[in-house]
C-alpha cells in the first residue's frame, strides 16, 4: 500500500505511478489470451476441452458434449440450494428486473411537417454471450447482473459460460442461472470461453455480443474479440475509491476497502481522506480485518501491490483525484455525500452515505454491478439493458417530402462526385 499527500512535494508523479500500474493487462497476458483465441478458433470443440484441463483442472466425460450443463443437473442443484438463499435470490432478481425494466427506452417518431416521418428504433440482438467468473470465487450474483438485463431487453438466446475448476460447479449459480432466464451453461472459463462465444465451435454457436465481468484473460478477451462480436465494457479486476472525512468510523471503511481487495491480487481499494488522523486509523484497521478474513491472502496481496490511502486538502483535490482515478466503484462517506457526489464526473457506480456500503449494491440494491475497471469509467458505463439493445433509424417520405429536401441531396452528391447518388434522387424528381 502506499501512503500519499497532496501536500507531499513529488506528490504528482507518485498519484501517475499510481494510475499507470499495470494490474490487469499486461504484454504477458495479450500474447497468453491471443494464443488461446487462436486455438480455439483452430482447434474448436477439441481446444476447449484440452484448454479446460489445462486451465481448470478438470475434463467432461463424453467429450464436449459433457461442457454443456443439462437441465436435469439444474433441477438437482436448486433442490440442493437453502431456501433462504434462494429466496434472497428472488430478492435481489426481482429489484435488480425492476431497475433494468426503468431503463428501457422509447422509440423515437418525428414529423418533420414537410412530409417525411423519421424514426429511431430499438431491437434486441438475437444472442447474448454471458461470461461468469469462477475461478477464485463462484458469482451467483453475475449471473442474475448479466442474465437480467438481457432476458429484459428482449434476447432470446442467452448463452452462460463460467469456469468450473477442478471439475465444482456451484449449486447457487445453476439456481440464479434458471431464474434470470439464461437458455444454455457452459462450463467454460478464461479467454477460451470468449472465444468460443465470440467465434463459435462445434458444440457452442456463435453470439453477436459478449458481456460480463472476469478476471485479465477475460477482460483482454474481449477487447481482442470486440469487432468479431459486440462487447460490454471491460470489467476486470474490482475496484474501489472511498473519500471519507474525519466523522467516518475507519474500521467501516477498512472493511470496504478489503470488500473489493478480497476479490483478485490483482484488484485495487484507494481510501481518499482530508484527514491525516483517518489516514492513519484506516490503516490500522485493514491490518486488523486482514488478521480475521478467510481470503486474507488475497485482499493482502491486493492491499499490498495495488491498495493506497491519500490524504487531500479539500475536497476539490480529491474529486478531481476520482475524476483522474476514474473507478469502477465510488463510496461518499462525509457529512453532504450527495454535494461531493455532485463535483464527481467519472466513476461507474457510486454509494452515498455511511449506510450505503458497495457490497448491497454488489447483491441487492438493483443497479447492475457488471462496471467499467482499469479507468475505462471515463468513457465506460456499466452494464444495461441497452447492451443488449441495439437501434435502427427509419425514414418515410411522401412526394412532397422528396420534392422539398431532394434538390439539395441532389446538389451535395454532385460535389461528391457521386453520381449515382444523385441520379437516384434526381430521377423521382422528374429531373434525370
Ligand atoms: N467488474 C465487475 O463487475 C466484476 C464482477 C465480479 C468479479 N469481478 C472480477 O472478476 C475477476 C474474477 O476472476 P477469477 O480469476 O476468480 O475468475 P475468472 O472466471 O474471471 O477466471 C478464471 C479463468 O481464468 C483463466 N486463467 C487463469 N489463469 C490463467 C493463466 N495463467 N493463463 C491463461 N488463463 C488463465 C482460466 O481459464 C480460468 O478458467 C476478479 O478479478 C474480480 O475482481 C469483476
Ligand atoms: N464487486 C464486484 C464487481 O467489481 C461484484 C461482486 C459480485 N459478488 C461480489 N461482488
Ligand atoms: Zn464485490
Amino acid at each position: 500500500m502506499i501512503r500519499l499527500s497532496t501536500a507531499q512535494s513529488g506528490f504528482e508523479a507518485e498519484f501517475r505511478a499510481l494510475l499507470d500500474q499495470a494490474r490487469d493487462t499486461t504484454a504477458q497476458v495479450d500474447a497468453a489470451v491471443a494464443s488461446i483465441i487462436a486455438e480455439v478458433k483452430r482447434g474448436g470443440d477439441a481446444a476447449l476441452l484440452d484448454l479446460t484441463t489445462r486451465f481448470d483442472r478438470w475434463t467432461p466425460e463424453g467429450g464436449a458434449a459433457g461442457l454443456r450443463v443439462p437441465a436435469s443437473e439444474i433441477d438437482a442443484a436448486q433442490a440442493r440450494c437453502a431456501p433462504e438463499l434462494l429466496d434472497a435470490l428472488d430478492l435481489a432478481a426481482t429489484r435488480i428486473e425492476r431497475f433494468h425494466a426503468a431503463q428501457l427506452p422509447n422509440d423515437v417518431e418525428l414529423d418533420d411537417t414537410l412530409g417525411l416521418t423519421l424514426g429511431m428504433r430499438w431491437g434486441a440482438i438475437d444472442a447474448a454471450g454471458i461470461y461468469v467468473p469462477g475461478g477464485k470465487a463462484a458469482y451467483p450474483s453475475s449471473v442474475l447482473m448479466n442474465a437480467i438485463p438481457a432476458r429484459v431487453a428482449g434476447v432470446g438466446r442467452i448463452a452462460m459460460a463460467v469456469p468450473t475448476p477442478d471439475g465444482v460447479l456451484n449449486d447457487l449459480v445453476l439456481a440464479a442461472a434458471h431464474r434470470a432466464g439464461v437458455t444454455e451453461i457452459w462450463r467454460v472459463g478464461g479467454a477460451q470461453a470468449i472465444a468460443a462465444l465470440a467465434w463459435g465451435t462445434d458444440s457452442i454457436h456463435p453470439v453477436d455480443r459478449v458481456a460480463g465481468p472476469g478476471n485479465a484473460y477475460v477482460a483482454e478477451a474481449k477487447r481482442q474479440v470486440f469487432g468479431r462480436v459486440g462487447i460490454d465494457s471491460i470489467a476486470g479486476p474490482s475496484e474501489v475509491v472511498v473519500l471519507a472525512d474525519a466523522s467516518q468510523n475507519p474500521a467501516l471503511i477498512a472493511i470496504d476497502l478489503l470488500a473489493q481487495a478480497e476479490h483478485d491480487e490483482s484488484a485495487q481499494a484507494i481510501l481518499i481522506t482530508t484527514s491525516a488522523q483517518m489516514a492513519h486509523a484506516v490503516e490500522h484497521a485493514v491490518a486488523d480485518h486482514l488478521a480475521t478474513l478467510p481470503r486474507a491472502a488475497i485482499a493482502g496481496a491486493s492491499w499490498d501491490k495495488h491498495g493506497a490511502i491519500i490524504v487531500v486538502r479539500d475536497w476539490e483535490e480529491g474529486a478531481a483525484l476520482v475524476d483522474r482515478l476514474a473507478p469502477e466503484h465510488l463510496e461518499v462517506m462525509v457529512a453532504d455525500p450527495q454535494a461531493l457526489f455532485a463535483r464527481v464526473r467519472h466513476a461507474g457506480a457510486a454509494f452515498l452515505g455511511a449506510h450505503c456500503p458497495e457490497a448491497l449494491g454488489d447483491y441487492v440494491a438493483g443497479p447492475n454491478h457488471v462496471l467499467p475497471t482499469g479507468r475505462t469509467a471515463r468513457f465506460a458505463s456499466g452494464l444495461s439493458v441497452f447492451d443488449f439493445l441495439k437501434r435502427t433509424t427509419w425514414i418515410s417520405a411522401e412526394k412532397r417530402g422528396l420534392d422539398a429536401i431532394g434538390p439539395a441531396a441532389v446538389a451535395l452528391a454532385e460535389a461528391e462526385g457521386l453520381t449515382a447518388h444523385a441520379r437516384s434522387i434526381a430521377m423521382r424528381l422528374g429531373q434525370g
